[in-house]
């Protein structure tokens, strides 16, 4: 199984692009990992929200495969612990799934049609993240599932 994590806008701070870049280099010694960035949208200051949204949208639904699994990051996704969630990459991983590719939102969210697209949705916390620090506590967690599989000692229950 491959991962793939994608969020819309690129970083512009190169602290958090380091600190990103860290955990993916770290998990690729457990999988196939790929972070893919999509562009902002061009004159997005002429579009209401929902333009944006509907436009991200698309540009999201392009980069997914029919095989693929889709589950979106949102405030309102389910909740797990970091070792629920170690234990639902493993049972995605027995499914033989090809490839889960887990998405992050543009500064609104998401459109409806990607709603309607997604296998399912996972939530960090109640709070909200913005669309550029939820990258890094992703890719921490997702390292730690990983950790926690392997019974590394990264993971302190
Ligand atoms: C600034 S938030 C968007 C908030 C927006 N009100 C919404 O309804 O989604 C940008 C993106 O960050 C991610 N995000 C922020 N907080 C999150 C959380 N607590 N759990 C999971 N994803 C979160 C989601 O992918 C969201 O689309």
């Amino acid at each position: 199984m491959n991962i793939k994590l994608l969020a819309i806008g690129k970083t512009d701070n190169k602290q958090l692009e380091d600190l990103i870049n860290n955990y993916i280099k770290r998990l690729g010694f457990y999988i196939r990992f790929d972070f893919e960035i999509i562009p902002d949208i061009k004159k997005a200051k002429n579009l209401s929200e929902s333009q944006q949204k509907e436009k991200e949208g698309k540009l999201i639904l392009n980069k997914i495969e029919n095989s693929d699994l889709l589950i979106l990051l949102d405030e309102n996704g389910k909740q797990y612990d970091s070792i629920g969630f170690s234990d639902m990459l493993q049972k995605h991983m027995n499914s033989g799934v090809k490839r889960l590719v887990f998405v992050i939102g543009g500064p609104y969210g998401f459109d409806s049609q990607v709603y309607q697209q997604a296998n399912s949705k996972i939530s960090l916390s109640k709070m909200t993240f913005s669309h550029q620090m939820i990258r890094l506590f992703f890719v921490e967690q997702l390292y730690r599932g990983f950790t926690i599989l392997k019974n590394e000692p990264y993971h302190h229950r």
